[in-house]
């Protein structure tokens, strides 16, 4: 993974499903708002050239704020996103610096992405050269099924070919900046930027992720998350003490 990534990372939706005042994206994880464990994650990594934020017009200046508070040196621009998801990427992709040839695009809602599952999407992407775009995701767990208006199921699709898909979702930046365009002109919207790729038939490449990547969305969410963090503070202390245990008998 030897490339310049460009990170959109967009963070300019309402919340609806989460049903609290303020946006989900700003409500406090632990110790700081969901949309700082975020970008603390990508900053933390060489691959990060740049990150380009996408916000609701009236959360730029806390956001700009949050920059300096938190040292996000990495966050070239921030920008207003639009009334689709699919809308603030494409403007967030925009914004990223023009010599980076490489893009990432990851919900602000995902605090939880590790570096090992961003590096698995990027490599995957990078490993496709001529193509370049894969997505990180998870094999489902339970059976699905497809249900009709009434309630009744139409189909139970095969498991074994079922992927969750989550987001970083990772680019050449000419193949994702093409796809939006012309999801732009044709007035396509999806939920999420594999996509506007998969419609103009360029293979999207799979790479097995983290369950524990959720995305909040609804209020069972966050005390998940809080405990996912809790275990993941637990275990890194467990290893220190491990460490300065085996430091001291090696003494
Ligand atoms: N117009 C939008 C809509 C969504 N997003 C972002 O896309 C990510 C994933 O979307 P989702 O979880 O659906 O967030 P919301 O749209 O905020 O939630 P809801 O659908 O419940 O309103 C979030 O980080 C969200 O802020 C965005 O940048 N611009
Ligand atoms: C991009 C995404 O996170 C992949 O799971 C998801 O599709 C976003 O969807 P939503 O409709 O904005 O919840």
């Amino acid at each position: 993974m030897n490339a310049q990534w460009g990170v959109v990372i967009v963070a300019a939706g309402k919340g609806t499903r989460m049903r609290t005042a303020e946006s989900k994206q700003y409500l406090t994880l632990r110790d700081k708002p969901i949309l700082v464990h975020t970008l603390e994650l990508f900053q933390s990594m060489d691959e990060t050239a740049a990150i380009a934020l996408v916000v609701g017009q009236a959360d730029i200046g806390r956001c700009k704020e949050w920059v300096a508070q938190y040292g996000l040196t990495k966050v070239t621009a921030i920008v207003q996103g639009g009334s689709e998801r699919q809308h603030s990427v494409h403007l967030g992709l925009k914004a990223l610096p023009s010599h980076l040839q490489w893009v990432m695009v990851h919900d602000g809602v995902r605090p939880l992405v590790t570096q090992q599952a961003v590096r698995a999407c990027c490599t995957a992407a990078m490993k496709g050269e001529d193509q370049g775009a894969a997505v990180i995701a998870v094999p489902v767990k339970d059976t699905i099924k497809q249900v009709n208006d009434s309630g009744v199921i139409v189909a139970t699709p095969d498991r074994r070919s079922l992927w969750a898909i989550q987001t970083p979702q990772a680019f050449r930046r000419d193949l994702l900046t093409r796809a939006h365009e012309t999801a732009e002109a044709d007035r396509f919207l999806g939920t999420d930027d594999a996509m506007v790729v998969e419609r103009l038939n360029v293979p999207v490449v799979v790479a097995e992720g983290e369950y524990t990547n959720i995305k909040i969305t609804t209020p069972d969410d966050l005390p998940y998350a809080e405990f996912l963090l809790g275990m993941r503070e637990s275990v890194q202390v467990s290893d220190k003490i491990r460490i300065e245990l085996k430091g001291e008998v090696s003494q």
